[in-house]
């Protein structure tokens, strides 16, 4: 029972092809796509693929992608399945004020969280940190209930802002120090360093609020790039909306 799980973000669309539709299954396959790219998945990277007998997504990319992507996906006979934000699954409750409004990629990476931090031991509070075009920032208590969260720009939004909204700010990317010493060093460790405080204001929150120590796990592209500038330990897990599918999967469709 093939199982085709598929993240839609705001840059690119990401997938993977397991052999199961359940947490654990193997990965038979995967990929990106820059969101311009799309179109050519049929007769390109899917076109040698097992026909998955399953799908589940996400998407934060908004209807008419949903649609590119659905006819690409006529390639087989499977039926399109999103996942909208709801006020409860897969053992996660949702706090948002309309929890339909939290984006599906929020909702389903905290789904595979919550789970990724309950096969380690007992249940705890946990932050997790998404890294990708945009940053996000959300807590979970030791009841999986998603207390709130923050949204900030990524580091490349960052840099074409300043770079937009001064007068002389145009260079190269540079590295991450303590004390920035050039324009290009000033920059990087600028938006690392504003992701990182904010990720350490987050944990410093919950900490007050739940009374324990939270687990801190973070996902996405640019995970690694941010791991070494954070103020304490995160796990770095490869894809945890990919694992929310699974979840999400595995009881949908039994
Ligand atoms: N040095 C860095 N430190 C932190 N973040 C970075 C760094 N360099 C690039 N990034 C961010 O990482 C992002 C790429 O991450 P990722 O591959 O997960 O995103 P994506 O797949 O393009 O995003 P989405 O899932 O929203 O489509 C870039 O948009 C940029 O904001
Ligand atoms: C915040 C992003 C852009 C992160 O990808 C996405 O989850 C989104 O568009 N969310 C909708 C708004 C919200 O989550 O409150
Ligand atoms: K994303």
């Amino acid at each position: 029972m093939t199982f085709l799980a598929i993240d839609v973000g705001n840059t690119r669309l990401k997938w993977a092809l397991y052999d199961a539709h359940r947490p654990g299954a193997a990965l038979l396959a995967h990929g990106a796509e820059f969101l311009d790219h799309i179109d050519r998945l049929a007769e390109g990277s899917w076109a040698q693929l097992p026909a998955p007998a399953k799908m589940l997504g996400c998407v934060v990319a908004g209807d008419a992608v949903k649609r590119r992507v659905q006819d690409q996906m006529e390639l087989w006979d499977v039926a399109a399945q999103w996942v909208v934000s709801s006020a409860q699954e897969a053992g996660v409750t949702n706090g948002y004020d309309y929890p339909s409004r939290l984006g599906s990629d929020r909702w389903v990476a905290m789904i595979g969280a919550r789970h990724h931090v309950l096969a380690q031991g007992p249940a705890r509070p946990i932050v997790v940190v998404m890294v990708g075009t945009a940053v996000t920032v959300e807590c979970i208590d030791t009841e999986g209930r998603f207390l709130g969260g923050l949204i900030l720009p990524g580091h490349g939004i960052m840099l074409r802002a300043l770079e937009a909204g001064t007068a002389g700010l145009h260079v190269p990317t540079g590295e991450v120090r303590l004390f920035p010493t050039n324009t290009s060093d000033a920059l990087t460790s600028g938006g690392t360093y504003a992701i990182a405080g904010a990720v350490e204001r987050m944990v410093q929150h919950v900490k007050a609020h739940c009374g324990a120590e939270p687990a801190c796990v973070m996902t996405g592209g640019a995970g690694w790039k941010m791991a070494p500038s954070m103020t304490r330990p995160f796990e770095l897990v490869d894809n945890l909306i990919f694992d929310g599918l699974l979840e999400i999967a595995a009881r949908r469709f039994g």
